[in-house]
């Protein structure tokens, strides 16, 4: 199925309510409700453990230059920790050897400091180009993750996620995880093996300083946990007002012209700025947090080195220890609390990461709205020479995730190669059915069966290329007029395009825009009037040349000779295939073979228009005063 257009007007808000049935039974609950306010939240449910498992998936493929990397830092590390231990050498030897006149090992601990010093700087570069291409691969492949399951994604998960929210997982959420893998986890190696390498150094060198080194780490743990703990809601809180901001941010450029038109500017700046400064408010909770944690941990560090150094200092007094190996020791010390500050940047990266994984881990977690079925089922070949195909609602029921049931039961038969036209109040249930039959929503019960095969077996592409449903507002994407058509069927040639265009009556304007075809619409998409809009729509229809069209005709007015146009085109676009028009006008219903007129939901009157109209129902009553509104 494809839907030439994106805007879909006749959606309704999110979350409407469906219409109140009084004569029918309670309306049934849809499946497995999510709790309401998960979306508005901004907190999906996902699996437990779908965080962790989503970053294991990411690294997976890469896994031997993870391993790689790791090693280029493990030697890096090795090299860097050598200097104390040269310091110690050259105190304890090769200064008494000088004294003595042997310069031999005091210019080999220079050799070696040089070569330690060279290892890391090389190790150093080689580790951040692998990580730096790792992390980089990793978050393509998870940006093309969300966008690609973006699309998968109901109509109706959109409607109540907004694209705001999705933008800011592609961009800011997977920003955070680009500083965890970039920055974060290369902190994190650093110090581990530094903790463990300067502990082990620590014990050779001086097994009580080792210990009394090990003992410290048991408050500095403490104080870790908990500042993680806090930082954990702090994080979950920064990606949520982050995500609200975008939100605000792209529904009032989205609308730009409702906010001028009502002149919402002003109303609009209080809401920005209020989550502007929720969002300032969150950040600033997250540096006073690092604040605590840096300030503590620095005086628990400091506390621990100045224990060891009195203690260090009574030792060589009393001769128990060498001055070289206290003054080593001082140094390991040193090191060993100096990455604290640090192991507080690689906590706040974790758990900005950490937070933004959970929500990204929820949206990927959502089921796509029209799963591919497992074996597509093939559709019939068209009986000879029919036009169409003919579909077929058994015993379909419908009602959104949120509200009420909005079609009940009902059964409904649409001929291979007729027209139907759809008409009834706003609300009625008219996109809705439309919907269905384009499969933008699955059936809560019952069958939509195109030429006897449910849509649901049929694959993506089969469906794409049955059934098309062309949008009130024409949208245009990015790329020429040309491009624009051609998205009815990507591989058609330049003189199927405009021998398209001529037919629906749109090669004309298009060849008077300043560069024909190849007029870029978005330069020039505002010249675009809402008329050619919607004869580009029809051409891109035409083009796809599906054996099923449903059409949602405008509501808007265009002037009488757009407007012609516009009904000249509809008519070729119509032809020699089965359509469902929810009609807008007196001149569409009059072309339709059969006219369904619907009620809260109901098809309350369905057969030709002119027996409809001798029958005195509504539509007759429609029907009257269309004609006295074009008279
Ligand atoms: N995404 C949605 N979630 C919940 N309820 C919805 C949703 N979309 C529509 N509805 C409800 O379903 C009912 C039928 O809406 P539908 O859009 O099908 O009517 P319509 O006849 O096409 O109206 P219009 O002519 O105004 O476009 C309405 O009560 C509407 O509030």
């Amino acid at each position: 199925m494809t839907t030439t257009t994106t805007g879909l007007p006749s959606d309704g808000p999110e979350e409407r309510p469906g219409p109140h049935l009084p004569h029918q039974p309670p309306p049934p609950q849809p499946p497995e409700p999510e709790p309401a306010d998960s979306f508005t939240q901004d907190r999906l449910p996902a699996p437990k453990g779908a965080a962790r498992s989503l970053l294991a998936s990411l690294l997976a493929p890469h896994r031997p230059r993870v391993w790689a990397a790791a090693l280029l830092l493990l030697l890096q590390q090795a090299a860097v920790q050598a200097g104390p231990l040269l310091v110690a050498y050259a105190l304890d030897h090769a200064v008494p050897a000088v004294r003595a006149g042997e310069f031999g090992p005091l210019i080999a601990v220079g050799l070696a400091a040089a070569v330690c010093a060279a290892a890391s700087g090389g190790l150093q570069f080689g580790f951040i180009q692998l990580s730096a291409r790792v992390s980089q691969d990793v978050l393509l492949a998870l940006r093309g993750r969300i966008f690609r399951h973006g699309q998968a994604l109901s109509l109706d998960f959109h409607e109540r996620y907004t694209s705001g929210r999705l933008i800011s997982r592609a961009t800011t959420d997977v920003e955070s995880l680009r500083e965890l893998l970039e920055e974060g986890l290369q902190e994190l190696i650093t110090i581990a093996l530094a903790t463990v390498h300067i502990s082990v150094t620590l014990v050779f060198l001086d097994w009580g300083f080792g210990a009394a080194a090990v003992a410290s780490g048991a408050p500095l743990y403490l104080l870790i946990r908990s500042y993680r703990r806090r930082t954990h809601r702090v994080y979950g809180e920064k990606s949520t007002a982050m995500a609200d901001l975008i939100v605000k941010f792209a529904e009032t450029l989205n609308g730009i012209r409702p906010v001028q038109a009502f002149r919402r500017e002003r109303l609009n700046d209080d809401v920005f700025a209020r989550l502007n400064h929720r969002h300032e408010r969150v950040n600033g909770d997250a540096l006073l947090e690092m604040a605590r944690y840096v300030v503590t941990s620095r005086l628990a560090a400091n506390t621990a080195v100045a224990a060891i150094v009195l203690w260090g200092a009574y030792r060589v007094a009393t001769g128990d220890l060498a001055l070289g190996v206290l003054a080593a020791a001082v140094l390991y010390l040193r090191r060993l609390y100096d990455p604290i500050d640090r192991l507080g940047i690689f906590l706040n990266s974790y758990e900005s990461a950490a937070a933004s994984l959970q929500k990204i881990a929820g949206l990927l977690a959502q089921p796509a709205g029209v799963p591919e079925p497992p074996a597509p089922a093939a559709l019939p070949a068209p009986a000879g020479g029919r036009p169409g195909r003919g579909v077929d609602f058994r015993g379909v029921r419908f009602a959104y995730r949120t509200g009420g049931e909005v079609l009940p039961r009902f059964d409904l038969t649409l001929a291979a190669g007729t027209t139907t036209a759809v008409v009834g109040a706003t609300g009625a249930g008219k996109s809705t059915l439309a919907k269905l039959l384009a499969r933008f929503y699955d059936p809560t019960e019952g069958r939509v069966l195109l030429d006897g095969v449910d849509l649901r077996e049929l694959s993506t592409a089969e469906l794409r290329r049955g059934v098309v449903l062309v949008t009130q507002e024409a949208f245009l994407f990015s790329g020429t007029v040309a491009d624009n058509i051609a998205i009815g069927r990507p591989d058609a040639t330049r003189e199927e395009i405009e021998h398209t265009a001529k037919a629906i009556g749109a090669h004309d304007f298009i060849t008077a825009l300043p560069d024909g075809y190849d007029t870029d619409v978005r330069k020039r998409g505002g010249r675009i009037s809402a008329g050619q809009r919607q004869l580009v729509g029809f051409a891109r229809a035409l083009l796809a040349d599906p054996a099923v069209l449903i059409l949602d005709e405008a509501t808007s007015s265009l002037d009488i000779p757009g407007e012609r146009a516009v009904q000249a085109a509809m008519d070729t676009v119509l032809r020699g295939r089965t359509a469902l028009v929810i009609a807008h006008r007196l001149s569409t219903v009059e072309i339709a073979d059969r006219v369904l007129v619907m009620s809260d939901g109901e098809i309350v009157e369905d057969g030709p228009p002119a027996r409809l109209i001798a029958d005195r129902g509504r539509f007759a009553e429609l029907h009257r005063t269309w004609r006295e509104s074009v008279r």
